[in-house]
Parts: C-alpha cells; sequence; structure tokens
C-alpha cells in the first residue's frame, strides 16, 4: 500500500509540477487483476482500485491497516467505474452495474470482486473504494445507479450543468465517517464545484470517469488565494485536503466520484468562495 503522508497548505506554495502530482493525484489505482490502495494520512482514508480481468480478486488486509481483514476497524463505499460485475460480502452477491454504489460496514470478513467478461469487446468492471476508521458496524447495503439522493445543480449558461447522485450520506445509506456520491455533467457542460469550496471539517477524493481517452480535466487545487492545477486523466483519483477547493474543467464531459470523511457528515457544510476572490 503506498503512504500518502499528510501535507499542508504553506507546503504546497513551493511545489513544482512534478510534486503536486507525487503527493496529489493517484494515477494509477487500476491495473488487471489487482487490488491496488494508497493510504492518504488526510483524515486515514484509503483509496483502494480493483479490476478483475481474469480471475476474481480478493480484498487483502494490507499490513499498514494492522488487521486481519481490511474492514475490521474500517467502513468503505464502492463504485464501479467500469463494466458489469458483482462483489460477494461474506457470501451475499451484489451484482454491481456501472455507476451503482455498495456500503460495506465495519466487521465485514471476506470481500471478493469479479467481472462478467461476455466477449472479446466486455470491459472490466473496476471497483472505486474509499475507505475509513469506522467506530461501530452499520449494515452493508448497495443501491442502484441514479437511485441515490438527486440534486440539480449548475446552469448551461455557465457550462455546469450537472446532477448530483448522493448514495452514502445524512439522508441515505448510514455509514460512521464515509460521505460518497457520483456527480455527471450534462452535455456540453464541463466545470464542477465551481464557485469552489472548502471544508475544514472533512477532506475529500475525486475519481474521474466516463472521460474520453484523449481528454483531460483541469483539476483547481490549493488554497483559494493561493491555487494550482493537476491535469488528470480518466480513472485517476485527487486527494484534496480540508483546507483544499477542489473544481475542475473538462476537455469533454465527464462523471466524478465524490467521497469524504472526517469531522462531520454534513454535504452542505461548505466554506464557499467568490470566482473573483479567488488567485
Ligand atoms: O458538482 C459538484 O459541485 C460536486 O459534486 C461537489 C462535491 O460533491 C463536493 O465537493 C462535496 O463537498
Ligand atoms: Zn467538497
Amino acid at each position: 500500500m503506498e503512504q500518502r503522508y499528510a501535507t499542508s497548505p504553506e507546503h504546497v506554495a513551493g511545489m513544482g509540477t512534478a510534486e503536486l502530482r507525487a503527493r496529489f493525484l493517484v494515477a494509477d489505482l487500476f491495473a488487471d487483476d489487482q487490488a491496488n490502495a494508497v493510504y492518504t494520512h488526510h483524515d486515514r482514508v484509503v483509496l483502494v482500485g480493483v479490476q478483475p480481468v481474469t480471475s476474481r480478486v480478493t480484498l487483502p488486509s494490507f499490513p499498514e491497516i494492522r488487521s486481519e481483514t481490511f474492514f475490521e476497524h474500517r467502513e468503505g463505499g464502492i463504485i464501479n467505474v467500469g463494466g458489469p460485475g458483482s462483489v460477494v460480502v461474506d457470501g451475499e452477491t451484489f451484482e454491481m452495474g456501472h455507476g451503482s454504489c455498495l456500503y460495506v460496514g465495519r466487521g465485514a470478513e471476506s470481500v471478493v470482486f469479479a467481472s462478467v467478461m461476455d466477449g472479446e469487446d466486455s470491459a472490466p468492471a473496476r471497483f472505486y473504494i474509499v475507505s475509513a476508521p469506522a467506530h461501530t458496524a452499520h449494515p452493508t447495503t448497495f443501491v442502484e445507479a441514479g437511485k441515490g439522493n438527486i440534486r440539480e445543480l449548475g446552469d448551461a449558461l455557465t457550462s455546469n450543468r450537472r446532477t448530483i447522485n448522493q448514495y452514502i450520506h445524512e439522508g441515505g445509506i448510514r455509514s460512521c465517517q464515509v460521505v460518497m456520491g457520483v456527480t455527471t455533467l450534462h452535455p456540453g457542460s464541463m466545470w464542477n464545484t465551481m464557485p469552489a469550496h472548502t471544508h475544514d471539517r472533512r477532506m475529500e477524493a475525486y475519481l474521474y470517469f466516463d472521460l474520453p481517452a484523449d481528454a483531460r480535466i483541469i483539476h483547481i487545487m490549493g488554497e483559494p488565494q493561493e491555487t494550482r492545477h493537476l491535469v488528470v486523466a480518466d480513472h485517476q483519483a485527487v486527494i484534496s485536503p480540508s483546507w483544499s477547493v477542489h473544481s475542475g474543467v473538462g476537455t469533454a464531459s465527464y462523471s466524478f466520484v465524490w467521497a469524504m470523511a472526517g469531522e462531520n457528515q454534513s454535504f452542505d457544510d461548505m466554506d464557499g468562495f467568490a470566482i473573483a476572490d479567488m488567485r
């Protein structure tokens, strides 16, 4: 498991492109028949990518978290950003289509991932997991793509019309810390999360998906008065510390998984910034 230690805003001001990418961009989460993990140390959130192709993949326990099983003292949200697949949690099978979400509660022991590969052109499932420490066990719960709490935001005139699907949140699937959902840009709209915000109570991670292979997201990060950017490709994630804005513009429309953990679970607890005040 890769370790990414926590960073401070003062540190970012002097970083060049390579260091910014090494600290905040998770470029290679998905690899065939593997479970790749990054331990962010921001709110002790672990990001995992599982891409089963020729065989099933069992979620390992990873020595860095010192537990018998991955979910012994953790919980996690899983979203499938690839082709159809399944997740078996302690013998119970969840068929997961593109964009669907599964919450796995503390104490789950065996978690096994598979793709439904039924032809040469079929795409493997890509399971994206965001996990945080959990103090109690909430039930493992599945929700189909598009069946979360829907919020429509933005306007085509400002190129930011988008649909937010909240899956794991205060009014939906219960959890200890993890809050998770998917935002989809409408055709022709390219901007997410602008005006931008921070939430000092929670870190957040974005995983961009459904972006054409030759398109990119220009992801804006850093303090609002001292921003930096990352150029991000499909299936890459960005770690956003609590003090950092997280907003992006695509060269094509796209979706992204957003997930947070920390002090509270209040989606609307955001500190917004006027666009004109950003630097
Ligand atoms: O499009 C948006 O705006 C978002 O999806 C915002 C994220 O959900 C977020 O940053 C929540 O704090
Ligand atoms: Zn946010």
